[in-house]
Formats: C-alpha cells, sequence, structure tokens
C-alpha cells in the first residue's frame, strides 16, 4: 500500500493517506475540494455509491454512482479497499486507484466515514492520518444542511439524528478541527498535511541524504 515518491525537498518519502471524516454538513466537502486545489501532490479517491446524485453532482467527479449488483460485484471482487452502509446506502473505496496514485507518489485524500477510517487503519496503520471535522454547534450544522440545499427535509432530519452517533467516533482519530470559518479550518488541515508529510518515519530517503551531508563535511 506504501511507496515511493519525493518531497518538495527532494527527499524520497512513502505516500500517506489523509482521511477526513465528520457529521453529514460539517464541511468535509468544502474542506477536500480548498486541499486538492492548492495541495499539489494530493489526489482525492473517488469513492463508489449506492445513494442518488445530488443537484450538481458530477458521476465520476464526486462519486461513482453505482447501482446495488454492481457495488456487491465490487465487494465480491474484492475492488474495493474498504466499505461501509452510510445512511442506508453503500460507500466503498476503489482499490486501484488508491494503489497506483501512492505508486505514483501521491499522497491521497478520503472523504470516508468512521467504519472505513477503521478499515483503512487496520490495514496500513503507519500511512493513515485521520482528521474528523466538527462543526461549532449543532444549530450551524442544520443551518449548513438546509444551505446545501441539496436533501429532502426528510433526509437533514436523517442525517442530523446521526449527528451524535458519528461524532461519538471523534476519539479515534489523531486531530479535530472545528469548522467555525472555512479559510482558519481549511488552513489547519492544510498545516497537518505539511507536517505529516515531514514526518521522520515517512522520509525514506533522510538515510542517504543525511550520509551525502556527511561525505560532503568529510571530504
Ligand atoms: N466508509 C466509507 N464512507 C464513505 C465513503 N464515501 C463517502 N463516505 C461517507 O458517507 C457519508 C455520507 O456521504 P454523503 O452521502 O456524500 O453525504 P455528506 O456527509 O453530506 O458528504 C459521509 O460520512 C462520507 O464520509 C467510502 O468510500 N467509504
Ligand atoms: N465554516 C463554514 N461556515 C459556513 N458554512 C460552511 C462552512 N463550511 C462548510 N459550509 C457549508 O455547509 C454546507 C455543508 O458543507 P459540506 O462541505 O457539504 O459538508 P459535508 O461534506 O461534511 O457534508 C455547504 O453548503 C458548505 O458550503
Amino acid at each position: 500500500m506504501t511507496t515511493d515518491g519525493h518531497g518538495t525537498d527532494g527527499v524520497e518519502r512513502r505516500g500517506l493517506m489523509f482521511v477526513l471524516s465528520s457529521p453529514s454538513g460539517a464541511g468535509k466537502t468544502t474542506l477536500s475540494r480548498l486541499l486538492i486545489e492548492r495541495m499539489p501532490g494530493l489526489r482525492m479517491s473517488v469513492s463508489a455509491t449506492t445513494r442518488p446524485m445530488r443537484p450538481g453532482e458530477v458521476d465520476g467527479r464526486d462519486y461513482l454512482f453505482v447501482d446495488k449488483p454492481r457495488f456487491e460485484a465490487m465487494v465480491k471482487d474484492d475492488e474495493l479497499l474498504e466499505w461501509a452502509t452510510v445512511f442506508d446506502n453503500r460507500y466503498g473505496t476503489p482499490r486501484a486507484p488508491v494503489e497506483a496514485a501512492l505508486s505514483a507518489g501521491q499522497d491521497v485524500l478520503f472523504d470516508i466515514d468512521w467504519q472505513g477510517t477503521q478499515q483503512l487503519r487496520e490495514k496500513a496503520r503507519a500511512d493513515v492520518v485521520s482528521v474528523f471535522i466538527l462543526p461549532p454547534s449543532a444549530g450551524d450544522l442544520e443551518k449548513r444542511l438546509h444551505s446545501r440545499a441539496q436533501d429532502s427535509d426528510e433526509v437533514i432530519r436523517k442525517r442530523m439524528s446521526r449527528a451524535s452517533h458519528e461524532m461519538s467516533h471523534w476519539a479515534e482519530y489523531d486531530y479535530i478541527v472545528i469548522n467555525h470559518d472555512v479559510d482558519e479550518a481549511f488552513a489547519e488541515v492544510q498545516s497537518i498535511l505539511k507536517a505529516e508529510r515531514l514526518k521522520r518515519e515517512r522520509r525514506i530517503g533522510l538515510v542517504g541524504f543525511v550520509r551525502g551531508l556527511q561525505g560532503q563535511l568529510q571530504g
């Protein structure tokens, strides 16, 4: 699952899997889009889902929209790295694009729930960096779900009633970001990714790099 890429400073390092989770409406999609736009070397993992497409969503960009039999076939053929049932729909991460991106030295961004995060962690603990996004208040969460204007009142009610359960998994994550203001929350998430990219354990090229430096000093 891991592989070699080069950091901006040219030192080889293993790719990482950067996971964002939150209750629905807290801002994962917004923050993910900003990260993909502004952080070179990061690719989005596009999940497969059986949920209906929302207005404005694009098949293949936001999700791979599949029917239940196709999803079952993907599970059976071991095409998914992880999968879970959320809000009565199935969601899963296609394995091949993640492995290809990591092999090409890219980091991969996942917008997945706590169940998927647990599965990724079991498979590759050292390479998973997880961030849980919290809303500033329940009122803000509800307002955001309404302002998105993409789900029916009934779907919004369901998502609100699931929020507390989703949030109960916050302590399983490496970092917690409270999304008061998008720019501030983005800056925090970006700092986490930047720092994690510099972790010594991931920078497998450091041994050679430091040896080279020592060679220069002696020579
Ligand atoms: N385990 C898992 N969860 C996913 C995947 N894709 C999306 N999810 C989660 O499914 C939940 C519902 O997603 P969605 O219907 O797009 O609504 P959203 O919460 O408003 O973004 C969110 O918690 C997503 O993080 C996936 O591939 N695997
Ligand atoms: N900090 C914020 N302040 C106000 N509105 C926000 C903030 N972050 C996200 N939103 C809005 O809230 C709604 C839900 O955000 P979204 O990113 O779709 O959440 P999620 O993917 O977690 O369900 C969207 O309309 C988005 O523009």
